[in-house]
């Protein structure tokens, strides 16, 4: 067994093309209970065109997560820490060191969201061409130039550009008004579309069929993504790579391929296998047995020794590092990295019970 331990190294080589590294990233709450601490100095290299699937249980931090990215953790939480963004042309930004100005026209011009719930976020008094129109008003681009994009781009998801740009929110569905809102988040042409739970208000084909479209969107427009959702078999088909979420800290990382089907973490397996899927009998679903740690009271030691089958002393006071359990032989790129001190033996001792989660690669 290895007990080699190191932070989460940053995720590649030298040469590869980093967009966003985050380093040591925290976001706390002063709680009348206690200090929450609902990202816990999280390390994540994000690579420019990429798929990046984060995942995890409810409460896990996921949303934190992407609100940190952007310093968007709502008030009044603390994000401490170093998120750094290496646009195409120019030098590299120190994103927590950013005005209030500065960050509101990063947000939409180099780094955009679409958050949880925000397929309802559409104005019900104003049309959809309405909060196009304002979208490039704030950041000053030419009407005319904009609205050119903006019919572009919504024909690129699906729609019909002049029956959407003329309709009111309560006028389209809901599959309708999420891809009006991934063609908004795209007008200003950022290099990055961070998504939490884009499709989770959506009927199972309308989910399949926006995830088709993200894919078809970052290859058009070179866009890297980080794709925030609680199911793992979404991103398994959509990202390059998954980043796996226990506790407010990242546990596993790895190519989708790696985590779906070789996770050296114990949470990674219990989450496949917790997942429901078409081709798998209920009775072989396993609930993931404990409660996800409060944020105020996280257990000592590794946070999921709890309800770890592979737990023992030792993993009750000692925190694992990141450890890497895979490097390509001629980069030295570090391509599956897991928090377990007992890596080496997951994968014999937590078995797989469901097959078939999709890898579409
Ligand atoms: N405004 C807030 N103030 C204090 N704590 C918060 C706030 N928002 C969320 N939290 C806490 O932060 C932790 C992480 O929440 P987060 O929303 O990131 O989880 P998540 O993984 O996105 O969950 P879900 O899938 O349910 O959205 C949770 O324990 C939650 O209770």
């Amino acid at each position: 067994m290895s007990h080699q331990t190191q932070h989460l190294p940053i995720y590649t080589d030298a040469e590869s093309d980093t967009i966003i590294e985050a380093e040591d990233l925290s976001a706390l709450f002063d709680l009348d209970r206690g200090e929450s601490r609902v990202l816990n100095e999280v390390d994540m290299s994000i690579e420019r065109g990429e798929i990046l699937g984060v995942v995890g249980e409810s409460g896990s931090g996921k949303s934190m997560f992407a609100s940190a990215l952007l310093d968007a953790v709502p008030e009044p939480g603390i994000t401490t820490g170093d998120i750094t963004f290496y646009p195409e042309d120019g030098e590299p930004v120190d994103v927590l060191d950013q005005s209030e100005e500065e960050l509101r026209q990063m947000r939409w011009e180099d780094i955009s969201m679409v958050f949880q719930g925000a397929m309802d976020s559409w104005n019900p008094t104003m049309s959809i061409g309405k909060h196009f129109e304002e979208t490039l008003k704030a950041h000053d681009v030419p009407k005319g130039e904009g609205m050119e994009r903006a019919r572009e781009l919504i024909n690129n998801v699906y729609l019909d550009p002049e029956r959407i740009l003329n309709a009111y929110p309560h006028e389209l569905s809901g599959g309708m008004k999420q891809r009006a809102l991934i063609a908004l988040s795209l007008v200003l042409e950022p290099e990055v579309l961070v998504m939490d739970e884009p499709t989770a208000a959506l009927d199972l084909l309308m989910q399949r069929s926006i995830i088709a479209l993200l894919s078809e969107l970052r290859d058009e427009y070179n866009l890297t993504m980080v794709f925030i959702t609680h199911d793992l078999e979404l991103a398994a088909g959509l990202a390059n790579r998954i980043a796996v979420l226990y506790a407010f800290e990242f546990v596993e990382v790895g190519t989708a391929d790696d985590i779906i089907n070789d996770g050296h973490h114990p949470y990674t397996r219990a989450l496949i296998n917790s997942t429901p899927n078409l081709e798998t009998p209920v009775e072989h679903m396993e609930p993931i047995r404990g409660e996800s740690p409060d944020p105020v009271n996280v257990p000592t030691g590794c946070s999921y020794h709890s309800r770890c089958p592979l737990a023992d002393e030792f993993c009750e006071t000692n925190d694992p590092d990141m450890m890497i359990t895979n490097e390509d032989a001629e980069s030295n790129e570090v391509v599956h990295a897991s928090a377990c001190h007992y890596w080496e033996q997951v994968p014999e001792e937590v078995p797989l019970h469901i097959e078939g989660v999709r890898v579409d690669e």
